[in-house]
């Protein structure tokens, strides 16, 4: 393998890009079936989020909307600071929106427990949250999570907008990192 190949740097691939976007659109599909005769406004929570809402948002048939907020608690670390920073807040106003948020993964749950009552304090219909990842060891908060898309292990994993500082987010798999990479 051509050693500048990002792959290179995974332990372990968890989830090829074909068991990727099946998952993705068997979400999107019931989505849409639970959605029906509701306009749904997808937030992505950039960055992790972006393959994540391209790929739902085109996998959905139903009229929606797409707005961005960026938020960030990790750093260029594998660790959450716990401290979540808004980066870019939404541009849409949440009155009597039905809002679906599209994230890339719950890990400590920190950031998205912080983020589903930051948006439920705007006036929303409704928020539900629709993760591609979740580990369930690792989550340190209650939160209530409509839609997931598979439970991995607690390992700090990299691909498919999934970053270790910023890097690694265009790997269409999803794996471990190597801890040669970050040790
Ligand atoms: O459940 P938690 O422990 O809070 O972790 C999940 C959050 O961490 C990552 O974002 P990050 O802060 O790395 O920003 P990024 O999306 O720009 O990479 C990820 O995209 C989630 O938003
Ligand atoms: O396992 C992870 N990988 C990348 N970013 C993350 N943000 C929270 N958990 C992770
Ligand atoms: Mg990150």
């Amino acid at each position: 393998m051509d050693a500048k190949d990002v792959s290179a740097d995974l332990k372990e691939v968890l989830y090829t890009k074909e068991e990727i976007d099946q998952r993705v659109r068997e979400m999107a599909a019931q989505i849409d079936r639970d959605y029906e005769g509701r306009e749904v406004l997808l937030v992505g929570v950039l960055k992790g989020a972006c393959m994540i809402m391209a790929d739902l948002s085109r996998a959905m048939h139903s009229h929606l909307t797409m707005d961005w907020m960026a938020v960030s608690s990790y750093g260029s670390g594998t660790k959450s600071s716990g401290v979540v920073r808004i980066l870019k807040d939404l541009d849409a106003d949440l009155l009597n929106r039905h809002v679906l948020i599209a994230e890339d993964i719950i890990d400590s749950g920190l950031t998205l427990s912080w983020l589903k009552a930051n948006l439920e304090s705007r006036g929303p219909a409704s928020v539900e949250i629709c993760t591609l990842f979740r580990k369930p060891e690792a989550v340190k908060v209650d939160i209530d999570v409509k839609y997931v898309g598979m439970d991995i292990p607690n390992e700090f994993v990299v691909g498919y907008g999934l970053d270790f500082a910023e890097k690694y987010r265009n790997l269409d798999s999803v794996g471990i990192l190597a801890p040669h990479v970050y040790e």
